[in-house]
């Protein structure tokens, strides 16, 4: 589907150039959704959303203002789609982090206005010969985004080739806070999780986390809902098929090597949504794995 600008009946949607809303940006082509509900961005590279504002609402997630918008560079902020592994790849460890699904470009099959006014979208997603090349498991991905009061994504991947498929992916949300240092996360007290700033070793989540020097906690087998408490509002994150919980926000003194983070760290917080580590799947030929996410403002 190709499209300049499109009228629905209630929404209109304009492709632009990331230059156009960006000064200094690159030319990656931005979809600008804008409806009775909600106005949302987002890039065709990555099947990204990077902006989702309810209507009359500050936006909920964060993009970084230093963001370039260069084709095959990672965007730094929204809901980057990672698939179809999720981190270091665990069997070959050189491989690009978080697979190669946020690199490329998507496929917009779709538009429409669902029956609840919300505007809904759909994209798609085939590896490449050279993708192929790194990860010998053919499959889809299928990605459709649901833009009403709250923001909801369901992502499909299928093995379509002849051999079981290892999948582990993460919808990395990062959420927009006003103060990372006096943020409460809820609805990850109690649970175990995997250290990533301790080589990935065990503890469990006792005390309330603090947000003030860099975090990167992975909690397996998780789900429900995960409530981001932020000064003026909360925001929760809920799902079903995507279970592994990752809690990230790099901290100021490794974010001053992030070209595309430095001082802007406090301005976030990552709560990803997926099924990775020991929640890794194992798609049968065929078989079809479905993950849905709400991300909305309660509050
Ligand atoms: O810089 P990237 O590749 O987008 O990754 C950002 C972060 O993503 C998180 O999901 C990981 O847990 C972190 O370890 C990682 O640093």
């Amino acid at each position: 589907m190709v499209l300049d600008a499109l009228e629905l009946p209630s929404a209109k949607l304009n492709l632009l150039p990331a230059s156009d809303l960006f000064s200094g940006a690159g030319d990656l082509p931005l979809l600008e959704c804008i409806s009775p509900k909600c106005t949302a961005l987002i890039a065709l590279q990555g099947a990204q959303v990077l902006s989702f504002c309810p209507e009359g609402e500050n936006d909920l997630l964060w993009l970084s203002p230093l963001e370039s918008f260069v084709a095959g560079k990672a965007i730094r902020g929204g809901i980057p789609l990672c698939l179809p592994w999720f981190g270091v790849n665990r069997r070959e460890p050189d491989l690009a982090k978080h697979g190669f699904a946020r690199h490329q470009s998507w496929v917009l099959e779709n538009v429409a206005e669902a029956d609840d006014g919300n505007l809904v979208l759909n994209f798609s997603f085939q590896p490449s010969a050279a993708d192929l090349a790194l990860f010998p498991w053919p499959f889809s991905a299928q990605l459709e985004v649901s833009l009403g009061e709250s923001l909801q994504l369901s992502l499909t991947m299928s093995n379509s080739g002849v051999a079981a498929m290892p999948l582990s992916f993460a919808m990395h949300s990062y959420f927009a806070v006003a103060a990372l240092d006096k943020l409460a996360l809820k609805g990850v007290s109690g649970a175990e999780y995997l250290d990533n700033c301790r080589q990935l070793a065990r503890f469990q989540q006792d005390e309330a986390l603090r947000f003030n020097v860099e975090i990167d906690r992975v909690y397996e087998g998780l789900g429900g809902e995960q409530q981001l408490c932020d000064t003026a509002r909360t925001m929760t994150v809920t799902g079903s098929g995507c279970d592994t919980v990752v809690v990230w926000n790099p901290g100021e003194a490794l974010a001053k090597n992030m070209a595309d983070v430095g001082e802007h760290f406090s301005e976030y917080l990552c709560v990803e949504r997926g099924m990775a580590f020991a929640d890794e799947l194992q798609l049968a030929p065929g078989q079809q794995h479905v993950a849905i996410m709400t991300v909305a403002k309660a509050c």
